[in-house]
């Protein structure tokens, strides 16, 4: 599935969001969430110092013992610690649910540190602060572009942040290798952030590859199935891959915008009428989650219709 393309990811500009071009941000995260279900955002609010100090943590955490990757740290179910999987050899991730809390952040941190690690708690919780604060503009955005921002409160209450952080090894070869299967996000919004190796693609509608070149100003903002159903199918939630060459290792971090499990994920009235019939029955996020990870639900591309597609 999928051919390469020299196309590029549309790219929006969020360093200096005013007044004045508020509106043309926000159309053109619409017709980018709409088309490509995924944009480029340039973003300047990390600091030098703080993108060292993430790319440091990543490593430090992956470099702990196996044994105590392996502990399950998180509340929310299925964010286990992923790595040594047969079908991507390269890969691995942890998660830190609820990173926008501190204390959450440091309960975490101290499993895998006894002894406290105070920078790696500041770290990843600074990065989480930042990156939630753009994550709500542009779904605040995109609730406005919808015409439901009745539903704004509404919508924030009910979800959660989960951050997870990838490392890839380098396969040490020119032809690219898996780093992680084609898969749809099943969150609401993700925001992706690398170190300088590149290997994200994205397909487009008409299934070819868009590959991502990082640079430090730049977070990759995707669309997860979760908002593809609550927007009553006018989002894309798009395909993505990561393809790996060469011989440096690959950090990244992911913040996952989710549903609060427990709690009726539904599209708003308004988004339901003749000509746009309800296209998925209202869900727990939870449930959908136990789907996605069960033995059918890991080889289902197609996971959200086949959950709860109408
Ligand atoms: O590492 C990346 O850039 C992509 C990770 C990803 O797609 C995911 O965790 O869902
Ligand atoms: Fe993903």
């Amino acid at each position: 599935m999928g051919s390469e393309t020299s196309q590029k990811l549309p790219v929006i500009d969020f360093t200096n969001i005013n007044l004045a071009n508020r509106e043309l941000v926000k159309s053109q995260i619409y017709e980018a969430v709409v088309e490509y279900g995924c944009f480029e955002a340039t973003f300047d609010k990390i600091p030098l110092e703080l993108r060292k100090a993430i790319f440091g943590s990543l490593e430090e955490v992956f470099d702990l013992p196996l044994e105590k990757k392996l502990v399950n740290v998180c509340k929310m179910k299925h964010q286990e610690y992923v790595g040594q999987s047969p079908m991507v050899p390269l890969f691995e991730s942890l998660g830190i649910d609820y990173a926008n809390n501190f204390e959450r952040v440091k309960s975490i941190t101290n499993i895998w540190w006894p002894e406290g690690n105070l920078n790696f708690s500041k770290t990843i919780h600074s990065f989480t602060e930042i990156i939630t604060e753009l994550d709500q503009l542009i779904r605040k955005m995109i609730l406005e572009s919808l015409g439901v921002q009745k539903y704004m409160e509404e919508h924030m209450n009910s979800t959660d942040y989960l951050l997870r952080v990838m490392k890839y090894k380098s396969p040490q070869t020119t032809d690219p290798k898996l780093g992680l299967v084609n898969h749809t996000d099943q969150s609401i919004t993700t925001i992706l952030y690398q170190n300088q190796v590149g290997g994200l693609e994205v397909m487009t509608k008409d299934e070819k590859w868009i590959s991502y070149k990082p640079s430090p100003n730049s977070f990759v903002v995707m669309i997860g199935d979760s908002l593809k159903a609550w927007s009553n199918g006018r989002l894309h939630s798009p395909f993505h891959r990561v393809m790996m060459s060469g011989n440096e290792t690959r950090y990244s971090l992911g913040l996952f915008a989710v549903p609060k499990g427990g709690c009726c994920f539904k599209a708003p009235d308004e988004l339901v009428d003749d000509e746009h019939p309800l296209l998925f029955k209202p869900f727990d996020f939870a449930d959908f989650l136990d789907y996605r990870c069960s033995e059918k639900g890991r080889m289902d591309q197609f996971s959200l219709r086949t959950y709860c597609g109408l």
